[in-house]
Protein backbone atom coordinates (compact mmCIF):
# COMPACT_ATOMS: atom_id res chain seq x y z
CA UNK A 1 0.00 0.00 0.00
CA UNK A 2 1.33 3.39 -0.66
CA UNK A 3 1.03 6.24 1.51
CA UNK A 4 0.96 9.36 0.73
CA UNK A 5 1.50 12.97 2.62
CA UNK A 6 1.44 16.52 2.42
CA UNK A 7 -0.44 20.17 2.68
CA UNK A 8 -3.30 21.62 1.62
CA UNK A 9 -4.71 25.32 2.35
CA UNK A 10 -8.29 26.49 1.82
CA UNK A 11 -8.72 29.79 0.65
CA UNK A 12 -11.58 31.71 0.05
CA UNK A 13 -13.65 35.32 0.76
CA UNK A 14 -14.35 35.38 4.53
CA UNK A 15 -17.45 33.46 5.89
CA UNK A 16 -16.84 31.06 2.97
CA UNK A 17 -16.92 27.94 5.71
CA UNK A 18 -13.11 27.64 5.50
CA UNK A 19 -12.57 26.88 9.28
CA UNK A 20 -15.83 25.07 9.67
CA UNK A 21 -14.59 22.38 7.07
CA UNK A 22 -11.43 22.40 8.26
CA UNK A 23 -13.15 21.01 12.05
CA UNK A 24 -15.23 18.65 9.67
CA UNK A 25 -12.44 17.22 8.08
CA UNK A 26 -10.56 16.92 10.87
CA UNK A 27 -12.61 15.70 13.13
CA UNK A 28 -12.26 16.74 16.92
CA UNK A 29 -8.84 16.68 16.80
CA UNK A 30 -8.78 20.19 15.67
CA UNK A 31 -5.09 20.83 16.21
CA UNK A 32 -2.53 23.42 17.11
CA UNK A 33 0.74 21.57 17.17
CA UNK A 34 2.85 23.35 19.50
CA UNK A 35 6.60 23.04 20.16
CA UNK A 36 7.07 22.09 16.76
CA UNK A 37 8.33 23.92 13.79
CA UNK A 38 6.15 24.44 11.22
CA UNK A 39 7.60 23.37 7.85
CA UNK A 40 5.86 26.54 6.36
CA UNK A 41 4.89 29.79 8.03
CA UNK A 42 1.44 28.99 8.34
CA UNK A 43 -0.12 27.34 10.99
CA UNK A 44 -1.08 24.27 11.32
CA UNK A 45 -4.99 24.20 12.10
CA UNK A 46 -5.62 20.25 11.34
CA UNK A 47 -4.22 17.22 10.39
CA UNK A 48 -6.08 14.07 8.79
CA UNK A 49 -4.72 10.72 9.50
CA UNK A 50 -5.82 7.70 7.60
CA UNK A 51 -4.47 4.04 7.29
CA UNK A 52 -2.78 5.38 3.88
CA UNK A 53 -2.48 8.91 4.04
CA UNK A 54 -1.82 12.19 5.73
CA UNK A 55 -3.12 15.25 5.09
CA UNK A 56 -1.96 18.40 7.18
CA UNK A 57 -4.52 21.21 6.49
CA UNK A 58 -2.46 25.30 6.51
CA UNK A 59 -3.53 28.23 7.32
CA UNK A 60 -2.68 30.95 4.82
CA UNK A 61 -3.15 34.08 7.35
CA UNK A 62 -4.17 37.19 5.17
CA UNK A 63 -5.64 35.34 2.13
CA UNK A 64 -9.24 35.85 3.78
CA UNK A 65 -9.08 39.58 5.23
CA UNK A 66 -10.35 42.08 2.84
CA UNK A 67 -7.86 44.47 3.75
CA UNK A 68 -4.63 42.54 2.92
CA UNK A 69 -6.61 40.87 0.39
CA UNK A 70 -6.64 44.19 -1.66
CA UNK A 71 -3.35 45.31 -0.71
CA UNK A 72 0.17 44.44 -2.33
CA UNK A 73 0.91 41.54 0.00
CA UNK A 74 -2.13 39.22 -1.73
CA UNK A 75 0.04 38.24 -4.81
CA UNK A 76 3.16 37.27 -2.49
CA UNK A 77 0.80 35.52 -0.08
CA UNK A 78 -0.96 33.20 -2.56
CA UNK A 79 2.38 32.29 -4.03
CA UNK A 80 3.72 31.21 -1.30
CA UNK A 81 0.83 29.50 -0.74
CA UNK A 82 1.22 27.46 -4.06
CA UNK A 83 4.17 26.92 -3.76
CA UNK A 84 4.22 25.45 -0.26
CA UNK A 85 1.14 22.79 -0.40
CA UNK A 86 0.17 20.14 -2.81
CA UNK A 87 -3.27 21.28 -3.51
CA UNK A 88 -5.58 23.78 -2.74
CA UNK A 89 -9.39 24.21 -1.91
CA UNK A 90 -10.80 27.70 -3.49
CA UNK A 91 -13.90 27.75 -0.90
CA UNK A 92 -17.08 29.20 -2.70
CA UNK A 93 -20.15 29.36 -0.32
CA UNK A 94 -23.51 27.37 -2.03
CA UNK A 95 -26.13 30.24 -0.76
CA UNK A 96 -23.88 33.26 -2.51
CA UNK A 97 -23.87 34.31 -6.01
CA UNK A 98 -20.38 33.95 -7.31
CA UNK A 99 -18.94 37.61 -6.51
CA UNK A 100 -16.35 39.88 -7.72
CA UNK A 101 -14.24 39.00 -4.91
CA UNK A 102 -14.13 35.41 -5.79
CA UNK A 103 -13.00 36.45 -8.86
CA UNK A 104 -10.73 38.06 -7.92
CA UNK A 105 -9.35 34.83 -5.93
CA UNK A 106 -10.32 32.49 -9.02
CA UNK A 107 -7.69 34.87 -11.28
CA UNK A 108 -4.91 34.91 -9.06
CA UNK A 109 -5.40 30.82 -8.61
CA UNK A 110 -5.03 30.18 -12.62
CA UNK A 111 -2.30 32.68 -12.85
CA UNK A 112 -0.51 31.31 -10.44
CA UNK A 113 -1.34 27.70 -10.82
CA UNK A 114 -0.02 28.63 -14.27
CA UNK A 115 3.42 29.63 -13.96
CA UNK A 116 3.89 28.50 -10.09
CA UNK A 117 4.42 24.60 -9.65
CA UNK A 118 1.10 24.04 -11.00
CA UNK A 119 -0.30 23.38 -7.67
CA UNK A 120 -3.54 21.82 -8.22
CA UNK A 121 -6.74 23.71 -7.43
CA UNK A 122 -9.89 22.39 -5.85
CA UNK A 123 -13.58 24.14 -6.01
CA UNK A 124 -15.17 23.60 -3.31
CA UNK A 125 -18.53 24.39 -3.09
CA UNK A 126 -19.59 25.18 0.77
CA UNK A 127 -22.78 25.02 2.55
CA UNK A 128 -24.29 23.30 0.22
CA UNK A 129 -27.27 22.35 2.54
CA UNK A 130 -28.13 25.68 2.49
CA UNK A 131 -29.99 25.70 -1.15
CA UNK A 132 -31.91 23.20 -3.06
CA UNK A 133 -30.70 21.32 -6.10
CA UNK A 134 -31.11 23.68 -8.53
CA UNK A 135 -29.59 26.63 -6.85
CA UNK A 136 -26.40 24.02 -6.22
CA UNK A 137 -26.42 22.98 -9.91
CA UNK A 138 -26.12 26.68 -11.13
CA UNK A 139 -23.98 27.27 -9.00
CA UNK A 140 -21.42 24.41 -10.13
CA UNK A 141 -21.84 25.97 -13.44
CA UNK A 142 -21.11 29.60 -12.50
CA UNK A 143 -17.97 27.99 -10.60
CA UNK A 144 -17.17 26.22 -13.00
CA UNK A 145 -16.63 29.42 -15.54
CA UNK A 146 -14.59 30.71 -13.19
CA UNK A 147 -11.44 28.61 -13.98
CA UNK A 148 -9.81 25.22 -14.26
CA UNK A 149 -10.20 23.57 -11.44
CA UNK A 150 -8.82 20.05 -10.70
CA UNK A 151 -12.40 18.94 -9.61
CA UNK A 152 -15.25 20.96 -8.36
CA UNK A 153 -16.97 19.17 -5.36
CA UNK A 154 -20.38 20.46 -3.53
CA UNK A 155 -19.87 19.55 0.25
CA UNK A 156 -21.65 20.53 3.89
CA UNK A 157 -20.07 20.81 6.51
CA UNK A 158 -22.55 20.70 9.04
CA UNK A 159 -24.41 17.55 7.60
CA UNK A 160 -21.27 16.19 6.60
CA UNK A 161 -22.38 15.43 2.89
CA UNK A 162 -19.79 14.65 0.66
CA UNK A 163 -16.76 15.80 3.25
CA UNK A 164 -15.49 12.02 3.16
CA UNK A 165 -15.25 12.78 -0.75
CA UNK A 166 -13.79 16.03 -0.56
CA UNK A 167 -11.75 14.17 1.64
CA UNK A 168 -10.29 11.72 -1.44
CA UNK A 169 -10.34 14.37 -4.15
CA UNK A 170 -7.73 16.36 -1.46
CA UNK A 171 -5.47 13.13 -0.65
CA UNK A 172 -5.46 12.18 -4.47
CA UNK A 173 -3.11 15.29 -4.71
CA UNK A 174 -0.66 14.53 -2.51
CA UNK A 175 2.50 12.45 -3.08
CA UNK A 176 3.96 9.42 -1.90
CA UNK A 177 5.30 9.99 1.39
CA UNK A 178 6.29 9.32 4.87
CA UNK A 179 3.54 10.53 7.75
CA UNK A 180 5.30 14.69 8.68
CA UNK A 181 3.64 14.52 11.68
CA UNK A 182 2.89 11.51 14.60
CA UNK A 183 -0.41 10.46 14.83
CA UNK A 184 -2.38 11.02 18.07
CA UNK A 185 0.75 13.92 18.96
CA UNK A 186 -2.31 16.66 18.37
CA UNK A 187 -1.76 19.19 21.42
CA UNK A 188 -3.45 22.13 22.35
CA UNK A 189 -1.17 24.67 23.63
CA UNK A 190 -1.56 27.95 22.26
CA UNK A 191 0.88 29.75 24.67
CA UNK A 192 4.01 27.68 23.33
CA UNK A 193 2.48 28.40 19.46
CA UNK A 194 2.28 31.94 20.19
CA UNK A 195 5.48 32.17 22.01
CA UNK A 196 7.12 30.30 18.82
CA UNK A 197 5.34 33.14 16.62
CA UNK A 198 6.35 35.97 18.49
CA UNK A 199 9.89 34.76 18.08
CA UNK A 200 9.63 34.08 14.56
CA UNK A 201 7.89 37.38 14.25
CA UNK A 202 10.75 39.27 15.85
CA UNK A 203 13.48 37.36 14.17
CA UNK A 204 12.28 37.82 11.08
CA UNK A 205 11.64 41.65 10.85
CA UNK A 206 13.12 43.40 8.06
CA UNK A 207 14.39 40.25 6.71
CA UNK A 208 13.43 40.14 2.98
CA UNK A 209 14.81 36.87 1.51
CA UNK A 210 14.45 33.01 0.94
CA UNK A 211 14.91 32.91 4.91
CA UNK A 212 11.10 32.74 5.88
CA UNK A 213 10.66 29.07 4.40
CA UNK A 214 13.71 28.07 6.11
CA UNK A 215 12.88 29.60 9.92
CA UNK A 216 11.75 26.93 12.28
CA UNK A 217 10.94 28.30 15.96
CA UNK A 218 10.70 25.09 18.46
CA UNK A 219 9.92 26.16 21.94
CA UNK A 220 11.68 23.71 24.28
CA UNK A 221 10.29 24.28 27.60
CA UNK A 222 8.78 27.41 29.65
CA UNK A 223 9.46 26.57 33.36
CA UNK A 224 8.34 28.73 35.93
CA UNK A 225 10.52 29.95 38.60
CA UNK A 226 10.27 29.11 42.47
CA UNK A 227 10.66 32.77 43.07
CA UNK A 228 8.88 35.08 41.64
CA UNK A 229 10.48 38.46 40.11
CA UNK A 230 11.13 41.34 42.05
CA UNK A 231 7.82 43.30 41.27
CA UNK A 232 5.52 40.12 42.26
CA UNK A 233 5.03 39.01 38.70
CA UNK A 234 5.60 35.33 38.27
CA UNK A 235 9.01 34.49 36.74
CA UNK A 236 9.54 31.98 33.37
CA UNK A 237 12.16 30.28 31.87
CA UNK A 238 11.49 30.44 28.37
CA UNK A 239 14.20 28.15 26.02
CA UNK A 240 13.38 28.58 22.19
CA UNK A 241 15.91 26.89 19.33
CA UNK A 242 15.90 28.34 16.15
CA UNK A 243 16.78 26.66 12.99
CA UNK A 244 17.61 27.37 9.74
CA UNK A 245 18.62 25.62 7.10
CA UNK A 246 22.41 27.39 6.37
CA UNK A 247 24.92 28.96 7.45
CA UNK A 248 24.62 32.32 5.75
CA UNK A 249 20.75 32.11 7.42
CA UNK A 250 22.43 31.79 10.93
CA UNK A 251 24.71 34.22 10.38
CA UNK A 252 21.50 36.74 9.06
CA UNK A 253 19.78 35.63 12.60
CA UNK A 254 22.24 35.93 14.70
CA UNK A 255 23.75 39.38 13.54
CA UNK A 256 27.16 40.87 13.92
CA UNK A 257 28.55 39.89 17.49
CA UNK A 258 25.65 38.87 18.33
CA UNK A 259 24.06 42.02 18.03
CA UNK A 260 20.89 41.35 16.03
CA UNK A 261 20.24 37.96 17.75
CA UNK A 262 19.57 40.47 20.73
CA UNK A 263 17.49 42.43 19.30
CA UNK A 264 15.46 39.87 18.72
CA UNK A 265 15.43 38.37 21.70
CA UNK A 266 14.19 41.82 23.64
CA UNK A 267 11.47 42.33 21.24
CA UNK A 268 10.32 38.85 21.69
CA UNK A 269 10.62 39.15 25.26
CA UNK A 270 8.07 42.03 25.53
CA UNK A 271 5.89 40.43 23.75
CA UNK A 272 5.95 37.23 25.46
CA UNK A 273 5.78 39.32 28.96
CA UNK A 274 2.51 41.11 27.95
CA UNK A 275 1.22 37.85 26.47
CA UNK A 276 1.66 35.54 29.50
CA UNK A 277 1.68 38.62 32.41
CA UNK A 278 5.17 37.02 33.33
CA UNK A 279 9.04 38.70 33.83
CA UNK A 280 10.40 36.17 30.95
CA UNK A 281 14.10 35.07 30.95
CA UNK A 282 14.16 34.23 27.22
CA UNK A 283 16.89 31.91 26.41
CA UNK A 284 17.40 31.87 22.37
CA UNK A 285 19.39 28.91 20.44
CA UNK A 286 20.11 29.31 16.65
CA UNK A 287 20.98 25.86 15.05
CA UNK A 288 21.08 25.11 11.58
CA UNK A 289 19.63 21.73 10.37
CA UNK A 290 20.62 21.40 6.81
CA UNK A 291 17.69 21.10 4.30
CA UNK A 292 15.13 20.34 7.44
CA UNK A 293 12.16 20.47 5.62
CA UNK A 294 12.75 17.71 2.98
CA UNK A 295 14.53 15.80 5.06
CA UNK A 296 12.26 12.63 7.02
CA UNK A 297 15.30 11.65 9.66
CA UNK A 298 15.93 15.60 10.21
CA UNK A 299 11.70 16.17 10.91
CA UNK A 300 12.16 13.44 13.13
CA UNK A 301 14.51 15.14 15.42
CA UNK A 302 12.80 18.18 15.12
CA UNK A 303 9.44 16.88 16.91
CA UNK A 304 7.98 15.67 13.82
N1 LIG B 1 -25.41 25.79 6.89
C1 LIG B 1 -24.08 25.75 6.86
N2 LIG B 1 -23.37 26.72 7.45
C2 LIG B 1 -22.04 26.67 7.41
C3 LIG B 1 -21.35 25.61 6.76
N3 LIG B 1 -20.03 25.83 6.88
C4 LIG B 1 -19.89 26.98 7.57
N4 LIG B 1 -21.10 27.50 7.89
C5 LIG B 1 -21.35 28.75 8.62
O1 LIG B 1 -20.83 29.84 7.89
C6 LIG B 1 -20.21 30.79 8.77
C7 LIG B 1 -18.78 31.02 8.39
O2 LIG B 1 -18.05 29.83 8.55
P1 LIG B 1 -16.47 29.81 8.85
O3 LIG B 1 -16.06 28.40 8.82
O4 LIG B 1 -16.17 30.61 10.05
O5 LIG B 1 -15.94 30.59 7.58
P2 LIG B 1 -14.45 31.04 7.27
O6 LIG B 1 -14.30 30.97 5.80
O7 LIG B 1 -13.49 30.26 8.07
O8 LIG B 1 -14.50 32.52 7.73
P3 LIG B 1 -13.30 33.58 7.92
O9 LIG B 1 -12.45 33.05 9.03
O10 LIG B 1 -14.01 34.85 8.23
O11 LIG B 1 -12.59 33.65 6.62
C8 LIG B 1 -20.38 30.22 10.18
O12 LIG B 1 -21.49 30.83 10.77
C9 LIG B 1 -20.64 28.75 9.95
O13 LIG B 1 -21.43 28.18 10.94
C10 LIG B 1 -22.13 24.56 6.14
O14 LIG B 1 -21.65 23.60 5.56
N5 LIG B 1 -23.49 24.71 6.23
Amino acid sequence: MTFRSGFACFVGRPNAGKSTLTNALVGQKVAITSGRPQTTRHTVRGIVHRPDAQLVLVDTPGLHRPRTLLGERLNDLVKDTLTEVDVVGFCLPADQKVGPGDRFIADQLQELARDGRGTPVVAVVTKADLVGKGRLAEHLMAVAKLGEWADIVPVSATSGYQVKVLEDVLVGHLTEGPALYPDGELTDEPEAVMVAELVREAALEGVHDELPHSLAVVVDEIVPREEPSNDGRPFLDVRVHLFVERDSQKAIIIGKGGSRLRDVGSQARRGIEALLGARVYLDLHVKVAKDWQRDPKQLGRLGF
